[in-house]
Protein backbone atom coordinates (compact mmCIF):
# COMPACT_ATOMS: atom_id res chain seq x y z
CA UNK A 1 0.00 0.00 0.00
CA UNK A 2 1.14 3.39 -0.85
CA UNK A 3 2.16 6.30 1.96
CA UNK A 4 1.94 9.81 1.85
CA UNK A 5 5.98 10.04 2.09
CA UNK A 6 6.26 7.66 -1.37
CA UNK A 7 3.75 9.90 -3.27
CA UNK A 8 6.30 11.77 -4.85
CA UNK A 9 8.16 11.46 -8.07
CA UNK A 10 7.07 11.64 -11.67
CA UNK A 11 3.94 9.01 -12.10
CA UNK A 12 3.28 8.21 -15.89
CA UNK A 13 0.10 7.33 -16.71
CA UNK A 14 -0.18 4.80 -19.55
CA UNK A 15 -1.92 4.23 -22.20
CA UNK A 16 -4.30 1.85 -23.54
CA UNK A 17 -3.15 0.45 -27.51
CA UNK A 18 -5.97 -0.43 -29.50
CA UNK A 19 -5.78 -2.81 -32.63
CA UNK A 20 -7.79 -1.92 -36.10
CA UNK A 21 -10.55 -3.99 -34.43
CA UNK A 22 -10.78 -1.36 -30.94
CA UNK A 23 -9.45 -4.61 -29.04
CA UNK A 24 -6.79 -3.74 -26.81
CA UNK A 25 -3.38 -4.50 -28.08
CA UNK A 26 -2.06 -6.60 -25.30
CA UNK A 27 1.18 -7.16 -27.26
CA UNK A 28 1.95 -3.50 -27.94
CA UNK A 29 1.43 -2.78 -24.48
CA UNK A 30 3.81 -5.07 -22.92
CA UNK A 31 6.60 -3.97 -25.45
CA UNK A 32 5.34 -0.27 -24.78
CA UNK A 33 5.88 -0.84 -21.06
CA UNK A 34 8.79 -2.12 -21.34
CA UNK A 35 10.07 0.81 -23.12
CA UNK A 36 8.36 3.30 -19.74
CA UNK A 37 10.46 0.61 -17.25
CA UNK A 38 13.52 0.96 -18.90
CA UNK A 39 13.34 4.89 -17.64
CA UNK A 40 13.44 5.82 -13.22
CA UNK A 41 10.27 6.35 -12.83
CA UNK A 42 8.61 6.48 -9.53
CA UNK A 43 5.19 5.30 -10.42
CA UNK A 44 2.27 3.82 -12.98
CA UNK A 45 -1.28 5.13 -13.17
CA UNK A 46 -3.35 2.64 -14.81
CA UNK A 47 -7.27 3.74 -15.94
CA UNK A 48 -6.07 7.22 -15.76
CA UNK A 49 -8.02 9.74 -18.25
CA UNK A 50 -4.73 9.02 -20.50
CA UNK A 51 -5.72 5.15 -20.59
CA UNK A 52 -9.29 5.98 -22.16
CA UNK A 53 -10.44 4.99 -18.31
CA UNK A 54 -14.53 6.24 -20.06
CA UNK A 55 -14.43 4.15 -23.11
CA UNK A 56 -12.30 1.06 -21.54
CA UNK A 57 -14.16 -1.81 -19.88
CA UNK A 58 -13.35 -2.85 -16.12
CA UNK A 59 -12.83 -6.68 -17.17
CA UNK A 60 -9.89 -4.90 -20.03
CA UNK A 61 -8.48 -2.66 -17.06
CA UNK A 62 -8.01 -5.28 -14.84
CA UNK A 63 -6.43 -7.68 -17.52
CA UNK A 64 -3.97 -4.83 -18.21
CA UNK A 65 -3.11 -4.75 -14.64
CA UNK A 66 -2.42 -8.56 -14.10
CA UNK A 67 -0.72 -7.73 -17.45
CA UNK A 68 1.45 -4.93 -15.94
CA UNK A 69 2.03 -6.78 -12.69
CA UNK A 70 3.44 -9.57 -14.03
CA UNK A 71 6.08 -7.52 -16.28
CA UNK A 72 6.98 -5.67 -12.80
CA UNK A 73 7.51 -9.20 -11.11
CA UNK A 74 9.57 -10.22 -14.31
CA UNK A 75 11.59 -7.33 -14.59
CA UNK A 76 11.73 -6.82 -10.90
CA UNK A 77 11.03 -3.70 -10.42
CA UNK A 78 9.19 -3.09 -7.83
CA UNK A 79 7.06 -0.14 -8.89
CA UNK A 80 3.60 2.14 -6.65
CA UNK A 81 0.42 0.67 -9.06
CA UNK A 82 -2.26 3.36 -8.82
CA UNK A 83 -5.66 2.68 -10.52
CA UNK A 84 -8.18 4.99 -11.58
CA UNK A 85 -11.59 3.66 -9.73
CA UNK A 86 -13.24 6.84 -9.96
CA UNK A 87 -16.64 7.33 -11.46
CA UNK A 88 -19.42 9.94 -11.14
CA UNK A 89 -21.40 6.99 -9.06
CA UNK A 90 -20.19 6.67 -5.51
CA UNK A 91 -21.59 2.74 -5.99
CA UNK A 92 -19.52 2.07 -8.71
CA UNK A 93 -16.58 3.86 -7.20
CA UNK A 94 -16.69 1.64 -4.08
CA UNK A 95 -16.66 -1.45 -6.23
CA UNK A 96 -13.88 -0.65 -8.25
CA UNK A 97 -12.09 0.79 -5.51
CA UNK A 98 -12.49 -2.90 -4.07
CA UNK A 99 -11.66 -4.88 -6.86
CA UNK A 100 -8.52 -2.54 -7.45
CA UNK A 101 -7.44 -3.13 -3.71
CA UNK A 102 -8.12 -7.60 -4.79
CA UNK A 103 -5.80 -6.98 -8.03
CA UNK A 104 -3.18 -5.65 -5.89
CA UNK A 105 -3.25 -2.26 -6.18
CA UNK A 106 -0.73 0.48 -4.31
CA UNK A 107 -3.64 3.20 -4.28
CA UNK A 108 -6.57 4.34 -6.13
CA UNK A 109 -6.99 7.22 -8.06
CA UNK A 110 -10.72 8.49 -7.76
CA UNK A 111 -11.63 11.25 -9.78
CA UNK A 112 -14.16 14.27 -8.29
CA UNK A 113 -17.94 13.08 -9.84
CA UNK A 114 -18.40 14.57 -12.96
CA UNK A 115 -21.76 15.14 -14.58
CA UNK A 116 -24.16 15.16 -12.13
CA UNK A 117 -22.76 18.23 -10.36
CA UNK A 118 -22.99 17.29 -7.30
CA UNK A 119 -23.24 19.86 -3.67
CA UNK A 120 -19.46 20.27 -2.42
CA UNK A 121 -21.39 18.20 0.52
CA UNK A 122 -21.68 15.19 -1.79
CA UNK A 123 -18.67 15.02 -2.92
CA UNK A 124 -17.17 15.00 0.78
CA UNK A 125 -19.00 12.04 0.99
CA UNK A 126 -18.19 10.67 -2.06
CA UNK A 127 -14.58 10.16 -0.67
CA UNK A 128 -15.34 10.00 2.53
CA UNK A 129 -17.21 6.66 1.01
CA UNK A 130 -14.47 5.26 -1.26
CA UNK A 131 -11.69 6.20 1.36
CA UNK A 132 -13.67 3.79 3.67
CA UNK A 133 -12.99 0.43 1.47
CA UNK A 134 -9.43 0.19 2.86
CA UNK A 135 -6.83 1.51 0.12
CA UNK A 136 -5.41 4.56 -0.12
CA UNK A 137 -7.13 7.03 -2.20
CA UNK A 138 -5.51 9.75 -4.15
CA UNK A 139 -8.12 13.06 -5.21
CA UNK A 140 -8.22 13.86 -8.79
CA UNK A 141 -9.88 17.18 -9.59
CA UNK A 142 -9.99 18.46 -13.17
CA UNK A 143 -12.44 21.16 -13.73
CA UNK A 144 -12.22 21.06 -17.31
CA UNK A 145 -13.05 17.24 -17.54
CA UNK A 146 -15.67 16.87 -15.14
CA UNK A 147 -17.34 20.65 -15.25
CA UNK A 148 -17.72 21.04 -11.46
CA UNK A 149 -14.98 22.74 -9.01
CA UNK A 150 -13.94 21.40 -5.88
CA UNK A 151 -13.86 24.60 -3.43
CA UNK A 152 -10.49 24.86 -1.61
CA UNK A 153 -12.44 24.38 1.92
CA UNK A 154 -14.25 20.92 0.53
CA UNK A 155 -10.58 19.80 -0.95
CA UNK A 156 -8.53 20.48 2.44
CA UNK A 157 -11.44 18.48 4.34
CA UNK A 158 -11.28 15.98 1.63
CA UNK A 159 -7.38 15.58 2.37
CA UNK A 160 -8.61 15.57 5.80
CA UNK A 161 -9.83 11.84 5.62
CA UNK A 162 -8.22 9.06 6.82
CA UNK A 163 -7.33 6.91 4.09
CA UNK A 164 -7.19 9.69 1.35
CA UNK A 165 -3.20 9.99 1.18
CA UNK A 166 -2.85 13.02 -1.34
CA UNK A 167 -4.03 15.06 -4.35
CA UNK A 168 -3.81 14.99 -8.55
CA UNK A 169 -4.53 18.95 -9.16
CA UNK A 170 -5.39 19.20 -12.64
CA UNK A 171 -6.75 22.28 -11.85
CA UNK A 172 -5.10 24.01 -14.25
CA UNK A 173 -4.22 27.19 -12.19
CA UNK A 174 -2.07 27.76 -9.04
CA UNK A 175 -4.70 28.98 -6.73
CA UNK A 176 -6.07 25.80 -5.31
CA UNK A 177 -2.32 24.41 -4.38
CA UNK A 178 -1.66 27.47 -2.70
CA UNK A 179 -5.17 27.38 -0.58
CA UNK A 180 -4.04 24.49 0.54
CA UNK A 181 -0.30 25.29 0.95
CA UNK A 182 -1.46 28.11 3.40
CA UNK A 183 -4.10 26.13 5.18
CA UNK A 184 -1.39 24.07 6.20
CA UNK A 185 -2.27 20.55 4.25
CA UNK A 186 0.54 18.51 4.44
CA UNK A 187 -0.51 15.80 2.44
CA UNK A 188 1.37 15.64 -1.10
CA UNK A 189 -0.23 16.95 -4.18
CA UNK A 190 1.23 16.42 -7.25
CA UNK A 191 0.74 18.11 -10.99
CA UNK A 192 -1.69 16.46 -13.20
CA UNK A 193 -1.72 19.95 -15.55
CA UNK A 194 1.67 19.30 -17.34
CA UNK A 195 2.25 22.87 -18.25
CA UNK A 196 1.97 24.28 -14.81
CA UNK A 197 4.65 21.36 -13.79
CA UNK A 198 7.65 23.26 -13.28
CA UNK A 199 5.45 26.32 -11.39
CA UNK A 200 3.56 23.52 -8.98
CA UNK A 201 7.19 22.24 -7.95
CA UNK A 202 7.90 25.92 -6.59
CA UNK A 203 4.16 25.94 -5.16
CA UNK A 204 4.64 23.00 -2.90
CA UNK A 205 3.76 19.93 -5.72
CA UNK A 206 5.70 17.09 -4.54
CA UNK A 207 5.73 15.64 -8.16
CA UNK A 208 3.65 14.74 -11.29
CA UNK A 209 1.04 12.46 -12.90
CA UNK A 210 1.74 13.49 -16.88
CA UNK A 211 0.81 12.27 -19.59
CA UNK A 212 3.79 13.77 -21.28
CA UNK A 213 5.97 12.26 -19.38
CA UNK A 214 5.78 9.43 -21.80
CA UNK A 215 7.68 10.74 -23.98
CA UNK A 216 11.00 12.38 -23.12
CA UNK A 217 10.88 10.65 -19.81
CA UNK A 218 14.47 11.05 -18.82
CA UNK A 219 14.11 14.87 -19.37
CA UNK A 220 10.99 14.88 -17.09
CA UNK A 221 12.81 12.77 -14.06
CA UNK A 222 15.78 15.15 -15.01
CA UNK A 223 13.20 18.42 -13.79
CA UNK A 224 12.24 16.64 -10.92
CA UNK A 225 15.35 15.46 -9.93
CA UNK A 226 17.27 18.76 -10.26
CA UNK A 227 14.36 20.22 -8.20
CA UNK A 228 14.56 18.06 -5.68
CA UNK A 229 18.15 18.71 -5.94
CA UNK A 230 18.17 22.32 -5.10
CA UNK A 231 19.14 23.14 -8.88
CA UNK A 232 16.26 24.93 -9.91
CA UNK A 233 18.31 26.72 -12.92
CA UNK A 234 18.78 23.30 -14.45
CA UNK A 235 15.33 21.80 -13.82
CA UNK A 236 13.86 25.09 -15.54
CA UNK A 237 15.76 24.38 -18.40
CA UNK A 238 14.86 21.21 -18.94
CA UNK A 239 11.80 22.23 -18.61
CA UNK A 240 11.63 24.84 -20.73
CA UNK A 241 13.02 22.55 -23.43
CA UNK A 242 10.04 20.39 -22.86
CA UNK A 243 7.24 23.23 -23.49
CA UNK A 244 6.97 23.25 -26.68
CA UNK A 245 6.02 19.27 -26.87
CA UNK A 246 3.86 19.75 -23.80
CA UNK A 247 1.72 22.08 -25.50
CA UNK A 248 0.99 20.06 -28.63
CA UNK A 249 0.49 16.72 -26.58
CA UNK A 250 -2.28 19.16 -25.00
CA UNK A 251 -3.92 21.15 -28.16
CA UNK A 252 -6.29 18.44 -29.03
CA UNK A 253 -7.72 15.76 -26.32
CA UNK A 254 -5.57 13.98 -24.46
CA UNK A 255 -4.28 10.69 -25.70
CA UNK A 256 -5.09 11.26 -28.81
CA UNK A 257 -1.46 13.38 -29.69
CA UNK A 258 0.53 11.12 -27.29
CA UNK A 259 -0.62 8.37 -29.05
CA UNK A 260 -0.01 9.30 -32.52
CA UNK A 261 3.96 10.48 -30.70
CA UNK A 262 4.08 6.68 -29.31
CA UNK A 263 3.11 5.25 -32.70
CA UNK A 264 5.72 7.09 -34.63
CA UNK A 265 8.35 6.01 -32.38
CA UNK A 266 7.00 2.37 -33.02
CA UNK A 267 6.69 2.38 -29.15
CA UNK A 268 3.15 1.31 -30.01
CA UNK A 269 1.38 0.13 -33.38
CA UNK A 270 -0.92 2.14 -33.79
CA UNK A 271 -2.75 5.66 -32.49
CA UNK A 272 -6.53 4.14 -32.78
CA UNK A 273 -8.68 5.89 -30.32
CA UNK A 274 -11.99 4.50 -29.10
CA UNK A 275 -15.18 6.88 -30.37
CA UNK A 276 -16.59 9.36 -29.84
CA UNK A 277 -12.30 10.19 -29.48
CA UNK A 278 -10.85 10.61 -32.96
CA UNK A 279 -7.06 10.84 -34.10
CA UNK A 280 -5.28 13.95 -34.34
CA UNK A 281 -5.85 16.31 -37.22
CA UNK A 282 -3.37 17.11 -40.27
CA UNK A 283 -2.51 20.44 -38.57
CA UNK A 284 -1.25 19.17 -35.48
CA UNK A 285 0.25 16.00 -36.99
CA UNK A 286 2.85 17.98 -39.36
CA UNK A 287 3.46 20.03 -35.98
CA UNK A 288 4.22 17.09 -33.82
CA UNK A 289 6.49 15.63 -36.89
CA UNK A 290 8.75 18.44 -35.46
CA UNK A 291 9.67 16.52 -32.96
CA UNK A 292 12.25 14.07 -32.16
CA UNK A 293 13.12 12.03 -28.88
O1 LIG B 1 -4.32 10.23 -17.23
C1 LIG B 1 -3.89 11.05 -16.46
O2 LIG B 1 -3.61 10.72 -15.29
C2 LIG B 1 -3.71 12.45 -16.87
N1 LIG B 1 -4.67 13.04 -17.45
C3 LIG B 1 -4.71 14.45 -17.64
C4 LIG B 1 -5.74 14.78 -18.67
O3 LIG B 1 -5.73 14.21 -19.76
O4 LIG B 1 -6.58 15.63 -18.41
C5 LIG B 1 -3.37 14.97 -17.99
C6 LIG B 1 -2.33 14.51 -17.08
O5 LIG B 1 -1.11 14.65 -17.74
C7 LIG B 1 -2.42 13.09 -16.65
Amino acid sequence: MLTESQLQGIYVPVVTPFLANEEIDFAAYERYLMNLLSHDIDGLVINGTTAEAPTVTWDEVAEIVRLTSKLLRDTGKQLPLVIGTGTNDTRSTIMRTEQAAQLGADAVLVVTPYYSRPSQAGILQHFERAASVGIPVIAYEVPARTGIRVEADTMRKILEIDGVIGLKDSSGDLRLIRQLMESGCSKPILCGEDAGFYEMLGSGAKGGILASANLRTSDFMDVYRAYQAGDTARAEATFQSLSPLIGLLFKESNPTPLKWMLARQGLINSDAVRLPMTGISEGLRARLCGFHE
